[in-house]
């Protein structure tokens, strides 16, 4: 499994937030896409899930555009958005059966997983508990819970510490480097940089739409010629050097 982004021109309107923007996302790969509040990184997790058309460039899973098969293209990701979004009619129990028929999952195989991940989060007592009485993390705990249980391709996942307590960020990072090990790709936003440098892979680091530096915690180190440099010093020098030119 292969994400693509190829010089990925797009945003909401006419003026573009993300400018020929490319990276990839490789099978058993966790790439963080770092930035600053407003650098672009919700525009492109919302190019790559297919919310936003690009104005000019390409997006492709496997090769495969989301115009070219939308069946397929959407059926090898899985979301966590930010801000979690629940169904207030629905239960826990009856998010996760959707989830399950939407993604057209086999029942038990599914069931089991979710069983495992519902105890993982704390949430196995809750099944029949309606949105309106989570707290913020336990809505954020399902949709983590609902994303997972799909065994996907490619997981993008947008800012997910925010809300989350120590033991379900840890939850999650676990989890995380477990689908790895499947063999999943996973794309995840933050500005959380000391968690980023610790466990992503590779890092796209995007300033103002535009990708400035991208690679390995070695190559940047070896790019801004500091071999000791954090990615929280390496991202403030490269934002410090742009808004200089700028
Ligand atoms: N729905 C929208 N309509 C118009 N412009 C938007 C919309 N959402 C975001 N923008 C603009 O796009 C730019 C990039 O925003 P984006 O949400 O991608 O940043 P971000 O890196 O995810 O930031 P944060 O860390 O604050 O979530 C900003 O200038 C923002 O004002």
């Amino acid at each position: 499994m292969t994400l693509k982004i190829n010089k990925l021109t797009g945003g909401y309107s006419r003026i573009p937030v993300l400018k020929d923007v490319s990276f990839k996302v490789e099978r058993g790969q966790l790439v963080g896409l770092i930035g600053l509040n407003g650098a672009g990184k919700s525009t492109t997790i919302n190019h790559v899930i297919g919310l936003l058309v690009p104005q000019k460039g390409k997006i492709t899973i496997n090769g495969i555009t989301l115009q070219d098969d939308p069946q397929s293209y959407k059926s090898k990701i899985a979301y966590i958005p930010e801000m979690p979004v629940l169904y207030q009619e629905l239960t826990l129990k009856e998010h996760l059966d959707l989830t399950i028929m939407a993604y057209g999952l086999d029942y038990s195989q599914a069931w089991q997983r979710a069983q495992n991940l519902l105890k993982t989060f704390r949430l196995d007592n809750k099944l029949n508990w309606f949105p309106a009485k989570f707290s913020k993390g336990m809505r954020q705990k399902v949709m983590i819970v609902c994303a997972f249980i799909t065994e996907a391709d490619l997981y993008v996942v947008d800012e997910p510490f925010l809300g989350l307590d120590p033991l379900a960020t840890k939850d999650l990072l676990d989890l995380i480097a477990a689908e790895k090990k499947r063999g999943a790709a996973i794309l995840m936003s933050t500005h959380v940089l000391a968690t980023a440098q610790e466990y992503c892979d590779y890092f796209v680091l995007l300033h103002q739409g535009k990708v400035r530096a991208q690679g390995d915690l070695e190559h940047l180190r070896n790019l801004y010629g500091d071999f000791d440099a954090s990615l929280t010093d390496l991202y403030l020098g490269m934002t410090q050097d742009v808004n200089e030119d700028d």
